[in-house]
């Protein structure tokens, strides 16, 4: 039979002949080949299920045409997509992504990641992702909401609540929710199961929109106390000011921290003194405005153009919650070398390859997204149960259970790099705690 080593090369060459474009996706797969090699030397059987090729490929893909009209009535064609990748363990589950740069590759790697990830949520929930090339920004209420209709009358076919549960991701908060369950009730019925991240009037979760933020805040806090570290006194940056980076901001703050930094897809604000959480709420929930908008209420803060990951102040932890890739080699060698010693991942896969290793050869702690954002889903299968038992808990309930959640990911991910020779490895050890889970349930359920 095959070594471990040679059927893990020989099923991701195979992947890349395939699917030579796909950057995204086969980025992906080796992040996380590199780490489960002695899981199949230690379970051969899992090689003669031919289990990676199985898992690696999608269970279905859609893409389909969503034609809309704009404001001034002329006709608009996006390209909708849901990857319904896994659901061994439960419904297909993940987010919706309305961004331009969206496409298949995109859509398989999110799907790939959420698959593990809800794996370690510990609850009973397959991956899925979607969403569009459309652009919300600039666009008026209404068009996004004609937008989200004729996305959401094709979309209905394929979801249920039993059957693959969508909810929102970049692009797509409470008000795009709330249009694509409007769209999805008029044409079926009222089955508040079918999606999450709903306005609360409509079913929706205590605790949803804070979810991811304040889970990868909890989930750092874990890796720094394992470290006889805290957030206390620590100065933070965080990428992005969208809903992940809004309330891991507010999170830091709370705990001690201060966010000197964050960032939109066209620069960043400085604020030695610590963002100002109801200022930048103001500006991008309320406002919906770019962070300049941050300036005129806040002058003594400054603007750059640019990555933020160039910033030139000192800081100690790094919480990428904007997009994928935002992380390259040199952007990791410039962090580092700010006095950076914790990188924990809000957004999907922010660091690359290059980025990764970086921190591994620096001996830095390293937080992997798929572990430290799997709050938002583990609210999102909350707001399920929910839905399903005609209740709704309170909002510190709900954020017990997911302080609960995150602590319970960190220890399986600590536990699991531990027994497998790689202590403070936490991305092999939610690698390989996940691919354990799924794997055992796809040979349990025979080869289909
Ligand atoms: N929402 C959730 O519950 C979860 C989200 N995530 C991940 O967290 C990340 C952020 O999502 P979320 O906060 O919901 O999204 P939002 O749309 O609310 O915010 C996204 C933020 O990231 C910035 N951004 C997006 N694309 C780019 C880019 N190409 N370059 C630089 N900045 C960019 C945006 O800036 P701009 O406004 O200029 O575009 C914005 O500040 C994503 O990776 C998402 O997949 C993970 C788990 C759950
Ligand atoms: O809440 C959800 O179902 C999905 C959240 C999401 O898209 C993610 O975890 O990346």
């Amino acid at each position: 039979m095959q070594t471990a080593t040679a059927y893990v090369n020989a099923v991701y060459e195979k992947a890349c002949q395939k699917d030579t474009e796909q950057k995204e996706f086969l980025q992906a797969l080796k992040e996380f080949f590199d780490t489960i090699t002695p899981v199949l030397a230690q379970h051969p059987q899992l090689i003669e299920e031919n289990i990676l090729e199985r898992l690696i490929e999608p269970e279905r893909i859609y893409q389909f045409r969503v034609p809309w009209t704009d404001d001034q009535g002329k006709v608009q064609v996006n390209r909708g997509f849901r990857v319904q990748y896994n659901a061994t363990i439960g419904p297909y589950k993940g987010g919706l992504r309305f961004h331009p740069s969206v496409n298949q590759s995109i859509m398989k790697f999110l799907g790939f990641e959420q698959t593990f990830k809800n794996c370690l949520t510990g609850l009973p929930i397959g991956g899925g992702k979607g969403g569009s090339d459309f652009d919300p920004k600039g666009k008026s209420d209404r068009e996004v909401m004609r937008f989200c209709q004729s996305f959401m009358t094709e979309l209905q076919k394929y979801i249920g609540p039993d059957q693959d549960v969508p909810a929102g991701d970049i692009g797509v908060g409470s008000r795009e929710i709330g249009y694509l369950f409007g769209q999805y009730k008029k044409i079926n019925s009222y089955q508040a199961g079918v999606i999450t991240g709903k306005p609360i009037p409509m079913g929706g979760s205590l605790g949803r929109t804070e979810a991811t933020g304040y889970g990868l805040v909890y989930f750092a806090n874990e890796m720094l106390k394992e470290a006889n570290q805290s957030f206390k006194g620590q100065r933070v940056v965080v990428s992005g000011s969208g809903n992940v980076a809004i309330y891991a901001i507010k999170k830091v703050h709370e705990l001690g921290g201060t966010v000197i930094a964050c960032s939109d897809s066209n620069g960043y604000i400085f604020d030695k003194n610590g963002i100002d959480v109801a200022t930048l709420k103001q500006v991008k929930e309320v406002e919906r405005k770019r962070l300049t908008a941050y300036l005129e209420k806040n002058p003594k803060a400054t603007y750059h153009e640019g990555n933020v990951w160039q910033l030139e102040a000192n800081f100690t932890i790094a919480l990428p919650c904007a997009t994928q890739n935002e992380i390259d080699e040199v952007a990791a060698k410039h962090i580092l070398a700010k006095g950076v010693f914790a990188v924990v991942e809000g957004a999907n896969m922010p660091s690359d390859l290059a980025a990764i290793a970086c921190y591994h050869e620096a001996g830095i702690l390293y937080g992997p997204s798929k572990a430290a954002n799997a709050g938002g889903v583990a609210v999102s299968a909350l707001e399920m149960s929910q839905n399903n038992l005609r209740l709704s808990w309170t909002l510190e309930e709900v954020d017990e259970k997911l302080k609960e959640i995150m602590k319970t990911i960190f220890l399986t991910c600590r536990n699991t790099a531990k027994a497998y020779g790689v202590a403070g490895n936490y991305l092999s050890g939610a690698n390989i705690a996940s691919f354990l889970k799924i794997a055992e349930a796809m040979v349990a359920q025979g080869v289909v």
